[in-house]
């Protein structure tokens, strides 16, 4: 990931390869056995670790935390993480968290695979380090969609639950709170209400020590997102810790991410290691549209027994998809960019609380959002009206994602099929393939990620049903035995 040129890669480079994870990982078509906690289940990879410090030590043991408790943290963020049945740190935050508590804080730029639980690094640096005696917002954190942003303030409202007084806020567009004043210790939010209400003095920055920009990427590739970043830092003061997470850095960004997250410690994966293994990526080579739409159909009873998401190129295609599933008597949700804030709100909650078992989305929930169900993803391209889409039940399904230029987009294959498979469960991603051209580009995908992709024969509907129920048996093993080690 990281650019030779910069400072950050001319310093002392370590690779660290993490022997004494389980090497175990089940096979997607074979349940997690019980009582292994899926937490502990994950693959082999490298992170490469570039220190901006040379007189860093690689050989402290505070360089790699094997526990929670090694990390110096206040007794109530420890009962935090317990409450969240958080065992032992993951490898990102083994590797991350060292770094980032070390004083004086130093910027980070991280990179760790969809669902291996980057949030819960970031937000425990923050509320590690948050003064709750200062009354004035002391941590920002920029996300780029409102569902990602209160996912986010989510998971640092339960970590910090423990924190007597600690006051957290959303800082995402509302038109009822228009005038409110931003009273907490961390705000979470999306960059364009955050500017907008840092230039209204709403949000007092003065004490503002931490920037974190998560799914970093795409917040400063995009244009109009990347100028209200940059924005919104050059508003708070000079020097704070700026830390930048995402799954993906393609190399068009990176130069630019260091320049954001100046003599950053840089944590990196390669290419090859970013796909998880957990997640069984398959593709479905479909004859034409009513081929396409009646397989779609066939899934829906599959998708119903768990939650699952059609990503769509378009608002459109979600909007037409939706009409003629539910003309065909299915039950179906959408969450694009034209609902109101409010109705994004209530169909992202429902989806999460099993309500909506079906959601299809545009990409912009493509990114960061962690509903535990999920366990395919299904890419799906269906030929009318260019028809678009990607199933999740407890499955994701999606088309082969191409860019504007409609040249292949890994990034966004990556993190849509990144909402199933979370922190070591298995789960599915199938694409559905209808012409030379997505063909292509889903073969471009595989060889960017170096994966193998296997084809679905749905002439053997029996196949594939016992293929999806062992499937949802494995992922419903892993949430029981989740939930076993609370007890
Ligand atoms: N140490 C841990 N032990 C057990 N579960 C964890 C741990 N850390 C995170 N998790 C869980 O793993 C899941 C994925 O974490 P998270 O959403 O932070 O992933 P992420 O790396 O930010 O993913 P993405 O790239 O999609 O944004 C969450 O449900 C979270 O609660």
């Amino acid at each position: 990931m990281a650019s030779e040129s910069t400072e950050a890669s001319a310093s002392l480079e370590s690779r660290i390869t993490k022997d004494d994870a389980p090497k175990d990982v089940p096979e997607v078509d074979g349940a997690v056995p019980v009582g292994k906690d899926p937490a502990l289940v994950e693959t082999e990879y490298e992170v490469v670790v570039k220190l901006a410090d040379m007189q860093a030590d690689p050989n402290n043991p505070l360089f790699s935390a094997k526990e929670f408790k090694d990390l110096n943290l206040r007794d109530e963020l420890l009962r935090g993480i317990q409450a969240m049945n958080f065992r032992k740190p993951s490898k990102v935050q083994e590797k991350a968290l060292p770094l980032l508590l070390a004083d004086p804080p130093m910027n980070m730029i991280a990179q760790s695979q969809s669902g291996t639980g980057k949030t819960a690094a970031f937000s425990l640096n923050i509320l590690a380090r948050v003064d709750i005696s200062n009354p004035r917002p002391q941590a920002l954190v920029l996300a780029p969609s409102r569902e990602l942003a209160r996912q986010i303030l989510g998971v640092i409202s339960t970590m910090g639950q423990f924190i007597e007084g600690l006051k957290t806020m959303a800082a995402i567009p509302d038109p009822t709170q228009r005038n409110k004043k931003f009273d907490a210790h961390i705000l979470v939010g999306t960059p364009g209400t955050v500017m907008d209400m840092i230039r209204r003095r709403h949000i007092d920055v003065q004490d503002m020590r931490i920037l974190v920009l998560d799914e970093a990427d795409n917040m400063l590739d995009q244009q109009g997102l990347g100028e209200q970043c940059n924005r919104v830092k050059t508003l708070l003061p000079k020097g704070i810790q700026t830390v930048l997470f995402s799954a993906t850095f393609p190399q068009n960004v990176i130069e630019y991410a260091h320049r954001f997250s100046p003599k950053a410690n840089v944590l990196t994966l390669r290419h090859d290691e970013l796909t998880i293994e957990g997640i069984k990526q398959m593709y479905i080579d479909c004859e034409g549209a009513s081929d396409k739409y009646a397989t779609l159909l066939k899934f829906y009873g599959l998708l119903t027994q768990a939650s699952s998401i059609i990503f769509v190129r378009s608002r459109k295609t979600a909007n037409e998809l939706r009409d003629r599933m539910v003309a065909d008597n299915h039950t179906v949700a959408v969450l694009t960019g034209e609902l109101e804030g409010h109705q994004r709100d209530e169909v992202i909650d429902s989806f999460r609380n099993g309500t909506a078992k079906v959601l299809i989305a545009t990409n912009v929930i493509a990114r960061g959002i962690d509903v535990e169900s999920v366990t395919m993803v299904i890419n799906y391209v269906c030929s009318f009206s260019r028809l678009q889409a990607c199933l999740v039940l407890t499955y994701v399904l999606q088309d082969v994602p191409t860019d504007q230029m409609g040249r292949a987009d890994p990034e966004t294959y990556l993190h849509r099929i990144g909402r199933t498979g979370r922190f070591g469960r298995v789960g599915v991603a199938l694409t559905f393939v209808h012409d030379r051209k997505s063909w292509q580009a889903l073969k471009e995908i595989a060889e960017y990620f170096k994966m193998d992709l296997v084809s679905v024969d749905i002439s053997d509907w029996d196949n594939v049903e016992k293929m999806v129920n062992k499937i949802v048996k494995s992922s419903a093993a892993g949430k029981s035995t989740k939930e076993m080690t609370s007890m």
